[in-house]
């Protein structure tokens, strides 16, 4: 099927989330940050990434790469993304390694121009890394030495990526110290957190003291999956909904995607 191409959007152009809780939209600008996407399971963080990925596909300044241990929560947008990895632990080093490189090659290209941040375009594009759950690779899959090695490249991008257009949005369903130590998550810019079910996860996801202050993610509601506390650099945490796309809704766009991007969709 071929749909008309319309408007495009810039990955320097805010994504919506949802509502806060006064029925205001929820906007961040991911160019030059990075995210994290924490809850039980259940409470929302595919959804979310679903609907952020919707919105960076239509972004021709930004090209994708998706890890998704699970299949199902990605899968629509493998055709979109230029890489999608799986359940695969080698592949997902090669990826990490390649995007480690590009990221070491700009910053070397940079300093030569005297360029201290990358202005994202169709030929030099922000590269957004999306993985639906990151403890699989650190924790999970492979050996003890391809987790630690998967967890120092995916820092390293994680700390330096910024500047060089690289961006990663993280989820991962357990805040604690083993899978998120703090050095890692206090290098998140904005931290998103659905529903937590023990008193430590809120204050691991969003940061210390938040909970007490009443920004508690135990609070949430848990018949309300996407009900959450975004920390946006810098603010207090802001409760939301996140806005939500049907299984039918993210096909049409995905479509709509692999057209805009050249991208041949498989049957
Ligand atoms: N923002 C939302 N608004 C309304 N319903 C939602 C929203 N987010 C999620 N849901 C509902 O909750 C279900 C679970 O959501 P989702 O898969 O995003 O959770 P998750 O946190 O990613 O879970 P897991 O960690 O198991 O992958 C969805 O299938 C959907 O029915």
């Amino acid at each position: 099927m071929n749909i008309a191409l319309g408007p495009v959007m810039s990955i320097k152009d805010p994504i919506y989330l949802g509502r806060s809780a006064s029925n205001e939209a929820v906007n961040v600008t991911m160019y030059g940050k990075n995210m994290m996407l924490n809850g039980e399971p259940g409470s929302g963080k595919s959804g979310l990434m679903n609907n952020m990925i919707a919105q960076v596909s239509l972004m021709p300044d930004a090209r994708m790469l998706g890890f998704d241990a699970k299949l199902v929560e990605l899968m629509p947008w493998a055709d979109v993304m230029d890489v999608f990895v799986g359940p695969e632990m080698r592949k997902a080093l090669q990826t990490m390694l390649w995007i480690q490189k590009l990221m070491d090659r700009r910053y070397d290209w940079m300093s030569r121009n005297r360029i201290r941040k990358l202005v994202p375009s169709p030929a030099e594009p922000a590269w957004v890394l999306f993985l639906d759950e990151v403890a699989y690779y650190t924790s999970v899959a492979g050996t003890k030495v391809e987790q630690e090695l998967f967890s120092a490249l995916f820092r390293d991008v994680v700390a330096r990526g910024r500047a060089a257009a690289i961006i990663p949005i993280m989820g991962t369903q357990r805040a604690s110290f083993d899978i998120l130590p703090t050095a890692l998550r206090d290098l998140f810019a904005y931290r998103w957190t659905g529903r937590a079910t023990t008193p430590g996860s809120s204050d691991v996801a969003l940061g210390a003291g938040w909970a007490e202050a009443g920004y508690n993610a135990m609070s949430l509601d848990p018949k309300k999956p996407g009900d959450s506390f975004l920390l946006a650099e810098g603010n207090a945490p802001q409760r939301m909904r996140a806005a939500w796309m049907t299984d039918e809704e993210i096909q049409t766009v995905a479509a709509f995607a692999a057209q805009l991007r050249g991208h041949r969709a498989s049957a």
